[in-house]
């Protein structure tokens, strides 16, 4: 059994509709039950904000910021994490979007987000996603990228790493100044980090389709064949430095035409994930909303599985209105496959009776107008 990263206490300042808040936990999972715009969603992107970015939401500091607040907000969690007990502390002191937010790992500040990766990670599903296939190939990449953070935490500074070096690219080409050497030095560092993180993908789907294999008979959604396409299709057999080369050759021939485009049209930023139901045969975005729901879920769970095995330690999840479309069944089912994954996790909902499979396997908070009660 992996071991079980919990949070134990939780405090909030002026976080979206919570002047001050706090939760004492006691490591089981967590549910939050409350009426529309009770706040239940804004508890859970609090923690969401424990791993690095902009949180689930990927929201800008103004809009987390309780509106009325004088200055900005706070973050407090203390939790039993991968390296034993830590009080991890992050907010922002006003609404200058251009300062980083603060962060206090037992008291001491991190030089980088990424450290909040070595005391726990945390895997989000929210209604937003439902989308995640029949929206554009964007929202796939980031979730994709998010999976792939999840276990390997140096791939978001190749990815920013990559986006950069391709801007300056772009600027050069569009300002028509074709510099050879300059430009080529750019599609080095391109090539480098772009084969980077195309292998960082395709490394991690792979494990994940391993691991969907074989838990197929006892997963009680349906398996996801995964695929990535739309860069270096068919050719991750080759040694990095070949496809490095090769990545570089395109970018110096494509000079012209991608200045003509105004974008760089061949790189890891153009890749799809590409997803089928399995049993069906079918691509996910032709399957029906609650298939697409099943896919998605199996596809998360089968994740934090993964993750789990991978570091020995199970993720936090944060399940928004997960239950919600969910028949009994299938509910009953899910709450068994959370709990059995051995971590801890929060769940909101509308009514309570939607939890109650779970029963003293859950700790219950009633969330109302910025207000929790046990
Ligand atoms: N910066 C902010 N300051 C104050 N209130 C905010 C801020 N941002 C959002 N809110 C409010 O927080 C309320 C709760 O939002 P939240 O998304 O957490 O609801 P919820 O309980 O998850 O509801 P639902 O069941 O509808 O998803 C909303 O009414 C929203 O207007």
């Amino acid at each position: 059994m992996p071991h079980k990263v919990s949070l134990s206490r939780l405090k909030l300042t002026d976080f979206r509709n919570y002047a001050s808040a706090g939760l004492q936990l006691d490591g089981r999972h967590v549910v939050l039950v409350g009426d529309n715009g009770a706040g239940k969603t804004n508890l859970m992107e609090a923690v969401s904000f424990l791993s690095p970015g902009r949180g689930m939401r990927r929201a800008t500091y103004g809009d987390v910021t309780r509106v009325g607040a004088h200055g900005g907000f706070t973050i407090f969690a203390a939790l039993d994490g991968m390296d034993g007990e830590v009080e991890i502390g992050t907010g922002v002191d006003g609404n200058d979007e251009s300062t980083s937010r603060r962060l206090r790992i037992n008291g001491t500040p991190a030089k980088t987000a990424d450290e909040l990766t070595d005391h726990l990670r945390l895997l989000w599903l929210t209604p937003s996603m439902d989308g995640l296939f029949t929206g554009g190939s964007s929202e796939r990449r980031r979730f994709l990228d998010r999976l792939v953070l999840s276990l390997d935490p140096a791939h978001g500074r190749r990815a920013s790493d990559f986006e950069r070096a391709m801007r300056s690219r772009n600027k050069l080409l569009d300002e028509r100044r074709f510099d050879p050497s300059w430009l080529s030095g750019i599609e080095e560092q391109m090539a480098t980090l772009g084969i980077a993180m195309a292998m960082a993908r395709q490394e991690m789907l792979g494990l994940l389709v391993r691991l969907i294999e074989e838990t197929r008979e006892t997963s009680p959604f349906p398996s996801a064949s995964l695929d990535l396409a739309g860069f270096m299709d068919g050719q991750f057999d080759r040694p990095a430095v070949d496809l490095e080369d090769e990545y570089a050759a395109q970018l110096a021939e494509s000079r012209y035409r991608d200045a003509a485009a105004g974008r760089t049209l061949e790189g890891p930023h153009r890749a799809d994930l590409l997803v089928r139901h399995r049993d069906k045969r079918m691509e996910a975005a032709r399957c029906s909303t609650g298939e697409q729901k099943a896919l998605l879920v199996g596809l998360i769970m089968a994740h934090a599985r993964l993750v789990a095995n991978l570091t020995g330690h199970a993720p936090v999840l944060l399940l928004d209105e997960i239950a919600a479309h969910l028949d009994e069944n299938r509910r009953a089912a899910l709450f068994d496959l959370i709990d059995a994954l051995g971590g801890q996790a929060f769940m909101t909902g509308t009514d309570r009776s939607m939890f109650s499979a779970l029963d003293d396997r859950a700790q219950f908070f009633t969330v109302a107008d910025g207000k929790i009660f046990e």
